[in-house]
């Protein structure tokens, strides 16, 4: 059934929509089911099946009803493009406190219209957040400053923030575990647990934490310096989350300020984030994204774009959230992955389609991570253009040949050569651990920096 007549308006005008502040306006790649309907048909009965609609004409529809209707209000059919504008108030709010909810629109806009017959396929994009629902999304409540004010930084440009993550990924029992945290804590800022890693039989919750609690303070202790726990508190139940959260805060103790909560958050859902988001405050909250690339990964021509998921998590209230390697990891992606970056960090900037105002929001932290070492990490920040981020570097630290404090402490010395534009190979000369980076990693520093060895005077 042809419903473009309703669901579609080619005449509306995005900057006029934006201007309104009416809807939420999505981008999405679109390609009709060969065999069905045209382009446009297609898109219409996408945007029927996102909103008030489905595939017949019902006999309860109303004047009021069509008020809500989303409308398709751009194609380009040789891109495959569709622009869709979603009136407010199709989204949920909380019964509780009338604000907004990720989940509703995620229903809507990446709901049913994922399987329909007549879809080929189609992903989000982008997407555009009108001020009358920012304005009741949860959005952060901790950011980077206070990161940076706990490491005794200015909470303007407190610079890179070098971590690590616990590895290996499993198996480590509670003591070996607390002495890896406190040998990287000899030397780098944070430490996040692995996304698996929570309470499995042979390192319980409450035998690991004591003890890497006590490792916080004694490398606290032994360098001066304030350390940051970042601990998983990912699990299926509500009530599970709230106590794994009162037991890290309770056995952290005076320390308790130095926890972020980590949520495995795609895998987990709008809900588990906001559980943490919302009943843990006070506590930085690092949204982990394992498992996203089933829909974001550039093969993929479904769901949603890692630059969608990322604005997501910020709407969620994520205080950062892992947004890739740009090329420089082991992960998928590539220099232009910066355009993330700068979407939750900033508060106006502009994405694939849309320039977004957040108008206050609090910014997500870019959280760097995978595959990353102290070889990497110059064209990285040269990319990206600055160094305001948590990186979290577990091969890179544990990988180094020294130890896990030389590790960190060259990740750190990274982030020093690159701020002083200098020449990688010239600054390894005055900086040992940085040196010995060369020799951990050598398959990156040859391609890398090419010569290496002969510069730095090291002969296998
Ligand atoms: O454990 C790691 C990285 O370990 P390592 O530093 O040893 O590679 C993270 O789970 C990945 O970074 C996730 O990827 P992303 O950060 O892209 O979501
Ligand atoms: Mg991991």
């Amino acid at each position: 059934m042809d419903q473009s007549n309703r669901y579609a308006d080619l005449s509306l005008d995005e900057d006029t929509l934006i201007a309104q502040g009416g809807h939420i306006l999505v981008t999405y790649t679109m390609h009709p089911m060969p065999g069905f309907f045209g382009y446009l048909e297609t898109a219409a009965h996408f945007a029927a099946e996102s909103s008030t609609g489905t595939n017949v004409e019902v006999c309860t529809t109303d004047d009021f009803t069509k008020d809500l209707d989303a409308m398709v209000y751009e194609i380009d059919e040789a891109k495959g493009i569709m622009k869709i504008a979603y009136p407010c108030g199709l989204f949920d709010r909380n019964v509780i406190d009338g604000r907004a909810m990720v989940v509703s629109f995620l229903t809507l806009a990446i709901g049913n219209n994922q399987g329909m017959g007549d879809v080929q396929d189609a992903q989000m994009i982008d997407f555009h957040v009108p001020k009358q629902m920012l304005d009741i999304f949860d959005g952060p409540s901790m950011d980077i400053t206070d990161l940076w004010s706990l490491l005794g930084r200015d909470r303007e440009n407190g610079g890179y923030i070098a971590g690590t993550i616990i590895k290996p990924k499993l198996g480590l029992r509670p003591k070996p575990f607390a002495e890896a945290a406190y040998q990287f804590w000899l030397g780098g800022d944070f430490i996040k647990n692995d996304e698996p890693q929570g309470n499995q039989v042979y390192a319980r919750m409450k035998d690991v934490t004591p003890l890497v609690a006590d490792a916080m303070k004694r490398a606290q202790d032994e360098t001066g310096e304030a350390k940051i726990f970042s601990a998983n508190i990912t699990a299926d139940d509500h009530h599970e989350m709230i106590a794994r959260g009162e037991y890290i805060l309770e056995a952290f103790g005076e320390n308790a300020h130095h926890v972020a909560f980590l949520v495995d958050g795609y895998v987990g859902g709008c809900g588990m984030v906001t559980t943490a988001r919302r009943n843990f405050p006070g506590q930085y909250l690092h949204y982990h994204r394992a498992g996203h690339g089933a829909i974001t990964s550039p093969s993929s021509v479904r769901g949603y774009t890692a630059f969608v998921l990322a604005k997501l998590s910020r709407l969620m209230g994520a205080s950062g959230i892992h947004v890739g390697t740009m090329g420089f990891g082991k992960m998928e992606g590539g220099a232009d992955d910066k355009h993330i970056a700068y979407m939750i960090e900033r508060d106006s900037a502009q994405g694939p389609v849309y320039h977004q105002e957040w108008h206050g929001m609090k910014p997500t932290t870019p959280i760097i991570s995978g595959g990353m070492n102290a070889l990497r990490l110059p064209g990285f920040f040269e990319n990206l253009g600055h160094g305001n981020v948590i990186n979290t570097s577990g091969g890179g630290s544990y990988g180094h040949i020294d130890s896990p404090a030389a590790g960190a402490k060259s990740l750190r010395q990274a982030y020093e050569c690159w701020m002083a534009k200098a020449d990688p190979i010239e600054f390894a000369k005055e900086h040992n651990e940085f040196a010995r980076a060369f020799e951990s990693f050598p398959g990156d520093a040859d391609s890398l920096y090419p010569g290496w060895r002969d510069q730095l005077g090291v002969h296998k």
